[in-house]
């Protein structure tokens, strides 16, 4: 089945997920994810991204609100929606007395039209391993198999569940590349993780869950825009800098949030030369993805900004 190039490579709509017993994990989650974009899905444990994920994927049901892969509905068109879409599950569940290529080999046989499995080791650079039983790879190579499963069928959407969780520095250097040249190519990309650094890198746009429900979404810009710059140091209490600051001071320690760093920063220290002051243990930080991150999940958990600070800080 074919649909138009302008249909969404994913569209979530309400999206809620109640377990049995009632507990309700995903509780109307809206997003989109464009052809050729790659989305990531972020959010503290238990935030509701494998929930929301496995709904996407076709494995769960919905208990309210709708989705749509490639304009068609997981479950009910799961024979049309399967042969276009790849998913990374958190483990494959091979046997694991296949061999890296006997796995490849089996999988390729429910794929419509799938890469030659050497071309399939070699991207996730498992070459050495071919012959090897996968109950003998390492949780890191056992990752690169999974992500090898995923890209065999040279899917059009891509669903990774924390792809590069275990593996070590330059291997999650490699499967960024990858990922970013089957992005070029054209691949949309869902994906999980809890590196914020990956999302940074690869992510064109960001969706925050928290409890279940979405709390931030847009380009990592858009996010970090959403939070102030911090300027912090122990004195006094300053005077009104240029006027959008909020001002917290515990004993000695003066936190200041303000959207202006620079003016803000130019006015305190403008202030500080005049009266002689000085601003001991001076820092200046303009918001991070991390810091944004961590004050959304602070927010809602109704915790202290200096709590944020000192964990930022660490
Ligand atoms: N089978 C289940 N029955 C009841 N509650 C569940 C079930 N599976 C998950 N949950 C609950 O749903 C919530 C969301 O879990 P989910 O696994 O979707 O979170 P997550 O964002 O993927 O977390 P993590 O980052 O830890 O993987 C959690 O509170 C979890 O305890």
């Amino acid at each position: 089945m074919t649909t138009s190039p302008d249909t969404a490579a994913v569209e979530v709509s309400d999206l809620r997920r109640r377990y049995h017993g009632g507990f309700e994990a995903v509780r109307g989650v809206s997003f989109t994810v464009r052809r050729g974009e790659l989305v990531a899905l972020l959010g503290t444990n238990g935030a509701g991204k494998t929930s929301t994920m496995e709904v996407i994927e076709g494995l769960a049901r919905p208990s309210g609100g709708s989705v749509r892969v490639l304009g068609r509905d997981p479950i009910r068109d799961r024979t049309t929606v399967r042969p276009d879409v790849g998913i990374m599950l958190q483990s494959s569940g091979m046997p694991g007395d296949l061999t890296v290529a006997e796995s490849l080999q089996l999988w390729a046989g429910t794929c419509t039209a799938p890469r030659p499995v050497d071309e399939a080791i070699e991207l996730v650079r498992l070459t050495e391993k071919s012959g090897t039983a996968v109950k003998q790879l390492s949780g890191g190579e056992q990752r690169r198999l999974d992500l090898a499963l995923a890209v065999l069928g040279r899917p059009k959407v891509l669903f990774l569940d924390e792809p590069t969780t275990g593996l070590d520095p330059e291997s999650r250097r490699a499967t960024w590349s990858l990922l970013a040249t089957l992005l070029a190519e054209g691949t949309s990309m869902l994906l999980t993780t809890h590196y914020l650094e990956e999302a940074e890198r690869l992510a064109d746009r960001l969706v925050i869950l928290h409890e279940g429900l979405v709390v931030a979404a847009g380009t990592v810009d858009d996010v970090v825009a959403a939070h102030p710059a911090q300027i912090r140091y122990h004195g006094l209490r300053p005077p009104t800098l240029v006027g959008n600051e909020t001002v917290t001071v515990e004993g000695d320690r003066v936190t200041i949030l303000t959207r202006s760093l620079q003016g803000s920063l130019t006015a305190l220290l403008a202030w500080a030369a005049a009266s002689q002051i000085e601003l001991a243990h001076l820092a200046a930080t303009p918001a991070t993805l991390e810091t944004a991150f961590l004050a959304l999940s602070a927010e809602r958990n109704g915790r202290l900004q200096s709590e944020i600070r000192d964990e930022v800080t660490v």
